[in-house]
Order: structure tokens, then C-alpha cells, then sequence
């Protein structure tokens, strides 16, 4: 029998929002928010407040992006008349939950730390909404040290390649990958806006149903696939629909102990959940240093690490809820799981119609999948996701312990570079690895974006102007299709090859 000491349980979560898509609320700060839930997660522990809150001993805070912080997990502590010996705040990432409950998890099991706050919030759409209106939210009351919008760092866009490539936000980047993993799949164009289609209205169902969402109205799959008023077309194969939403309030809370400290409070045996554990794997930042833009080697290295330490299956899990910034990210833990295409892995909403609040997300996946186990089901997988695909974290939640108790690893496991050598300012034939094109607000597309490889196997990328983006707006359609480009410091002319009978190429 494992020693109860060292079993960690979750015994308390919540979450919120404050306002909701179309009805923003009076500007409030991240800390006010994250104050909020976290009183919902200790009210939904069912302890005495001052018994439990005099145990805390570590409060660890998901980065805020939307304001400044130099010591979230003081601040709130602090407000919650709590005085935790660990604390920490963790750098931008939205893996970081599912990391974090590990670590948590992890201390626990050693002995290094029996009451902890794991929390996380966003105030992006008060923000953005005050500075629009002319007020700057430190005149309201908010916290001015620092406080602010965070400062900006270029380099974290993206590496000098991706920089040089004009590959420099989620936006431009996901759709990549999901072109690259359509045309992998045999998937046509057409079939990959289908099956975003399908999932999100799934999703928007499921937000319609969580409390916390801040855009719960329910879309049709039509809605989602068609580009029109209110859903502008972002970059192909995706309209405004299948972009993370990161205009939203909202803040989540976890409370995590030893399964004997949570009897010691008179906890309910089944009101807890068991925390087995988790894995996960950091891909090379750089995108254009991965070899296989149709898959994610950090996240089928979590995945495969965090069933063996579980010794589970795929089919174990009652439920699966997937980091869900964009559809490639759903889509390719459902392929690398080997799950059923049809097969719906949120019971949170994703960042479309749940909300994207950044770092944060899968903290309020935490807090809806637990909610949903104590109703239903046995055993939950939850996934985070950071950067473009670059940190994978995943973690196991049972409503019966593991008999080895805790058997997670909080460590991630860097993988390597494994793309080809890159040829710059290149002239000459290449054939698409994957290739996209973000729209102007006019509804034609005004950047293209090409991945290529050079006949001697070289890789190839840069942006087009508006001609070169009509050619690349196919999309998967076009992958593995020969052009001809110009590379002059990432600035490609793109041109399509046509065979005549004596293989002529003309633009
Ligand atoms: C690991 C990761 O998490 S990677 C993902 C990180 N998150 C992101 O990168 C966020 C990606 N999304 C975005 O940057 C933005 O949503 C964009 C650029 C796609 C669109 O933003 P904008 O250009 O400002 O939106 P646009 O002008 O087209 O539409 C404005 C309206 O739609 C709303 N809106 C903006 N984005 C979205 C969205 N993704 N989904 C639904 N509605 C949205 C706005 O609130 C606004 O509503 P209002 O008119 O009621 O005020």
C-alpha cells in the first residue's frame, strides 16, 4: 500500500469569467480574478477556510501575459492571508499547467511540500478594451509593480530563421502544420477544413455548457467553416473561428495535497483525484529545425512516456482534453493517441469558444475535467501545449490511485534538431513541405508562406508577396507540388511550374 503521505490528490478547483464575448464587465485585474477562483477552489474543497489556508505551502502562478507581475504567488498570498514557502511563477508557455501539476505532484510524493496552489489568470480583453477607451489600467487601481502590458522580446517569435521567414506568430505557423498533416493524411484541402469544422462545433457545444466560457454561443459546423462576416478568413485552411481567442477575463485554481493531509481535513475519499503523473518533451524552438512539420515528436515522446509510467492504453482514458489553440492541435493528439478521426478530445471548449487565455488554458482544462470525472469516468489525460508545438506536457488524473502511487517525471526531455541543412537566397525548383496564406481584411490573401526542399534535399523557406500567397492560399492541395522560387533574404517570388511537352518551366 503506498504511503498516503506521498500521494497527491486534487481536492479543490475553479475557475471563471468575468464578462463574456460581446458583454465585456468592468475592467478587473489578473490578481483580482485569479483571487476569485482561487476562493472557488478552496470553497470546492468543502474545508474550513483558515484550516486550509494556514497549510499552504507552495503557490505556484502560470505566467500572466496580460499584466505585469514581479510576484504573483506573493501577491496572493498575501490576499489570501497565506505564507507558502514555495513559490514560483513559470515563463510563458501553455504546457505549463499540466507541467506545473506535475511538479506539484512530484513534491508531493517527496515529501517536499503537502498544501499547494497551482493558479493562473487573464485580463486581456479588460486590457484591451481600457487602452482602446483611452484609460490606462494602472489609473483603475491596478497593481503597478510593475504592472502594465509585459515588455515585448522579438527573439521570442521565433528564431532568426523563423524571423527571417516572417514565421512570427501562432497564426501564420499552426496552419503549416495542419496543411503539412492534411496532405499527410490523404487529406484533401477541403477534407482538413471539414474536420476542423466538425470539431469545433463540438467544442462550441462543450462551452456552451461550461460556465467559465467566455464565448459560449453555439457555433454549426457551417458557421465555423465559412469565411463571411464575423469570421473572416486569418490564414488558410483558417477562418477567425479556428483562431485561439485571446481577448477574454477569465482565471482558474487548483488546490493539490496528500491524499493524508486531504483526510486530515475531513475530505471526502471520493471528492478527491488522483494525480498519477505525467510526461513531457520540448522540440527544438526553432520550427524550421524540425524535420516532420505533420506531427509533433515532443508530443508523441510525452505521450509514449507518460503511458508506459502509467502502464495505460489509449482506450483507458474516459476522457481526453487536448490543448486546442488551433485544429492541428486536437487533430494531432487524437493521431498520435491513435484514437478514432471522429473522436471530440475536450470537455473544456477550446480556445475558440471556451477562451484562449493564454498560458492559462489548461489550467481551466484541470478544473473541467475534474469536475467531469467526479460525475463520470475513471481515468482523464490533459494535454498543454507551448510556443508552435515546441513544449508538450501531458498528465494523468484517476479517481482511484495508481498502485504506485505518483509515477510522473516533471522533467522534459529535450529532443534534437532533425531538419536538412537550410539553402538561403536560393533560386531553382523546390518541392512544398508545407505552405500557406494569411488574408488582408479585404478577403484576399496578402502573405504566402512556403517550406520547400531543394533538389539536393536542402530546405527552403521565406513569404511571397500578395501574387505568390494566390498560389500557396491551396494550401495541402499544393503539398509535395514542385514551384519554382527566388529566395532574396527570405522574400520569395514563387511560380508555378508548368511541364510543356519539352518540360520547359515558365512562370
Ligand atoms: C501555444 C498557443 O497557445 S499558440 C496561440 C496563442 N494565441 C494566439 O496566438 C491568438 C491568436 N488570435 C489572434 O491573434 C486574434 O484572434 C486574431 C489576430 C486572429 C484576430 O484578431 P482581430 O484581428 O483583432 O479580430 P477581428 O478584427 O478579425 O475581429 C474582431 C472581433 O472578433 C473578436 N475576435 C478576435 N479574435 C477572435 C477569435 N480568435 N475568435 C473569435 N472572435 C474573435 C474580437 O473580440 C472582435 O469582436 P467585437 O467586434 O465584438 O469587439
Amino acid at each position: 500500500m503506498t504511503d498516503p503521505t506521498r500521494v497527491p490528490v486534487v481536492i479543490g478547483v475553479g475557475d471563471l469569467r468575468s464578462g463574456r464575448a460581446g458583454s465585456p464587465a468592468d475592467p478587473r485585474e489578473p490578481l483580482d480574478l485569479i483571487h476569485e477562483a482561487t476562493a472557488a477552489a478552496l470553497t470546492d474543497t468543502g474545508v474550513a477556510r483558515d484550516d486550509l489556508v494556514s497549510r499552504i505551502d507552495t503557490i505556484r502562478a502560470v505566467k500572466t501575459a496580460s499584466w505585469s507581475y514581479d510576484d504573483l504567488p506573493g501577491l496572493l498570498g498575501e490576499r489570501l492571508g497565506a505564507a507558502p514557502v514555495h513559490t514560483s511563477t513559470t515563463p510563458i508557455g501553455g504546457h505549463w499547467p499540466a507541467a506545473l501539476l506535475d511538479r506539484i505532484a512530484h513534491d508531493i510524493a517527496d515529501g517536499t511540500s503537502t498544501v499547494a496552489l497551482l493558479v493562473g489568470g487573464e485580463a486581456q480583453a479588460s486590457v484591451t478594451n481600457a487602452f482602446k477607451a483611452g484609460t490606462d489600467p494602472a489609473s483603475l487601481g491596478w497593481t503597478t509593480a510593475p504592472g502594465g502590458p509585459p515588455a515585448f522580446d522579438p527573439d521570442d517569435l521565433g528564431s532568426p530563421a523563423m524571423q527571417r521567414a516572417g514565421l512570427i506568430a501562432p497564426t501564420r505557423v499552426y496552419p503549416l502544420f495542419e496543411n503539412r498533416l492534411s496532405h499527410d493524411l490523404g487529406h484533401t484541402r477541403e477534407e482538413s477544413i471539414d474536420w476542423s469544422a466538425q470539431l469545433y462545433a463540438a467544442f462550441s457545444e462543450i462551452a456552451g455548457n461550461n460556465p467559465a466560457a467566455w464565448n459560449p454561443t453555439l457555433r454549426t459546423a457551417d458557421d465555423i467553416r465559412n469565411p463571411g462576416p464575423g469570421n473572416r478568413m486569418v490564414t488558410d485552411p483558417y477562418p477567425l473561428l479556428c483562431n485561439a481567442m485571446p481577448f477574454v477575463d477569465q482565471a482558474a485554481a487548483v488546490v493539490v495535497t496528500s491524499l493524508a493531509t486531504a483526510r486530515e481535513l475531513g475530505v471526502a475519499d471520493d471528492h478527491v483525484l488522483y494525480v498519477w503523473g505525467g510526461a513531457g518533451a520540448t522540440d527544438t524552438p526553432d520550427v524550421l529545425a524540425r524535420g516532420d512539420l505533420g506531427r509533433s515528436a515532443a508530443l508523441a515522446d510525452s505521450l509514449r512516456r507518460a503511458l508506459a509510467a502509467t502502464d495505460l492504453k489509449p482506450e483507458d482514458f474516459d476522457i481526453v482534453d487536448a490543448y486546442s489553440c488551433f485544429p492541428v492541435v486536437p487533430k494531432l493528439l487524437v493521431e498520435h493517441l491513435g484514437l478514432p478521426r471522429d473522436t471530440v478530445p475536450s470537455v473544456t471548449g477550446g480556445h475558440s469558444f471556451f477562451g484562449g487565455p493564454l498560458n492559462s488554458y489548461t489550467l481551466h482544462s484541470i478544473v473541467a475535467v475534474a469536475q467531469r470525472l467526479r460525475r463520470d469516468g475513471e481515468l482523464a489525460l490533459v494535454h498543454g501545449n507551448g510556443g508552435y508545438l515546441t513544449y508538450q506536457h501531458v498528465v494523468v488524473l484517476g479517481c482511484a490511485p495508481h498502485t504506485d502511487g505518483y509515477v510522473g517525471d516533471p522533467e522534459p526531455v529535450q529532443l534534437p534538431p532533425t531538419a536538412p541543412e537550410s539553402a538561403q537566397d536560393y533560386t531553382g525548383d523546390v518541392e512544398i513541405v508545407t505552405a500557406t496564406a494569411e488574408y488582408g481584411r479585404d478577403g484576399n490573401p496578402s502573405v504566402g508562406f512556403l517550406v520547400g526542399t531543394t533538389p539536393d534535399g536542402r530546405r527552403v523557406s521565406g513569404h511571397t508577396d500578395a501574387a505568390g500567397a494566390a498560389i500557396l492560399s491551396a494550401g495541402a492541395d499544393l503539398i509535395g507540388t514542385v514551384v519554382h522560387v527566388t529566395d532574396n533574404g527570405g522574400q520569395l517570388t514563387v511560380a508555378r511550374i508548368e511541364t510543356t511537352s519539352s518540360e520547359e518551366h515558365t512562370q
